[in-house]
């Protein structure tokens, strides 16, 4: 998908306006559950992901992303508070240099050691991925909890592939991999709420799904996302991908919405 798209090619309008958003939707949020309100208008998540769209793994000095074809409607999101189809461009992580921090999310302050995000984009309404990224509610992130426990067999052929993509800017085929099989067993139970980016261009854009169950996965298959490296294979100094998560917002009146009673 295009989340290659770089800010710097954007257009100077678009710039202006991202540089400070309006900030009263920014993310990440803590999750105060007893101030959550059950909304039961919201319908269940509809996942329907083809794994033949699944393209390549890439180090963007950031985290690393899994890239899928975004160029039909072959992998959707559809249902929670969404009106539309959404595509499904990339997922990636968000993890800390230890096991006591590293999520962006929190339920009641409490702290994971990594966080998935499946980023998926209105493609009924718009026709590019950068086009929906400044709309509101262009975009859905679902994001998934990760805790220390078993090992996680389906996330393990993403972790053997990582040292392929240790450095900034490198680029490993990737195919075949079915992002479902990153979903926990429960997906009824999530909370939702309007946020944005957690990255720049931190646009206010999003509609996130948090699901309320974890999924697990080894020490040692996290042990694997912090050898990556933020930097490029010509920078004297390496340093490790580790604490790539942004610092909590303020919920500015919002209300956290929950799928459960
Ligand atoms: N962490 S997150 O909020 O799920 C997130 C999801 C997607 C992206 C990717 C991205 C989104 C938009 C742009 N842009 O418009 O320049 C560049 C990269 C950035 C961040
Ligand atoms: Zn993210």
């Amino acid at each position: 998908c295009s989340s290659k798209f770089v800010l710097s090619h954007v257009h100077p309008m678009w710039q202006g306006t991202l540089a400070v958003p309006g900030g009263d939707r920014q993310s990440p949020i803590d999750i105060a559950v007893r101030k959550s309100v059950f909304d039961p208008q919201l319908k269940p998540l509809t996942f329907q992901y083809d794994p033949r769209t699944c393209q390549q793994i890439w180090n963007n000095g950031y985290s690393f992303l899994v890239e899928y074809d975004d160029t039909t409607d072959k992998s959707i999101l559809s249902g929670g508070p969404l009106q539309d189809a959404y595509r499904l461009c990339q997922f990636h992580f968000h993890w800390g240099e230890s096991n006591a921090w590293g999520s962006e999310h929190t339920v009641d302050r409490r702290l994971f050691p990594a966080e998935l995000h499946l980023v998926h984009w209105n493609a009924e309404k718009y026709s590019l991925f950068e086009e929906a990224v400044m709309e509101e509610n262009g975009l859905a992130v679902i994001g998934v909890f990760l805790k220390v426990g078993k090992r996680h067999e389906g996330l393990q052929k993403l972790v053997d592939a990582l040292p392929a993509v240790r450095h900034k800017d490198s680029v490993v085929e990737f195919t075949r991999f079915d992002p479902a099989c990153l979903l926990p067993t429960n997906t009824h139970d999530y909370w939702a709420y309007p946020g944005s980016l957690t990255t720049p261009p931190l646009s206010e854009s999003v509609s996130w799904m948090i699901m309320k169950q974890p999924i697990e996965v080894s020490h040692d298959q996290l042990a694997v996302f912090r050898s990556l490296l933020f930097t490029s294979a010509e920078e004297e100094v390496q340093k490790s991908m580790v604490n790539n998560f942004r610092v909590q917002q303020a919920l500015r009146g919002r209300t956290v919405s929950s799928s459960f009673s």
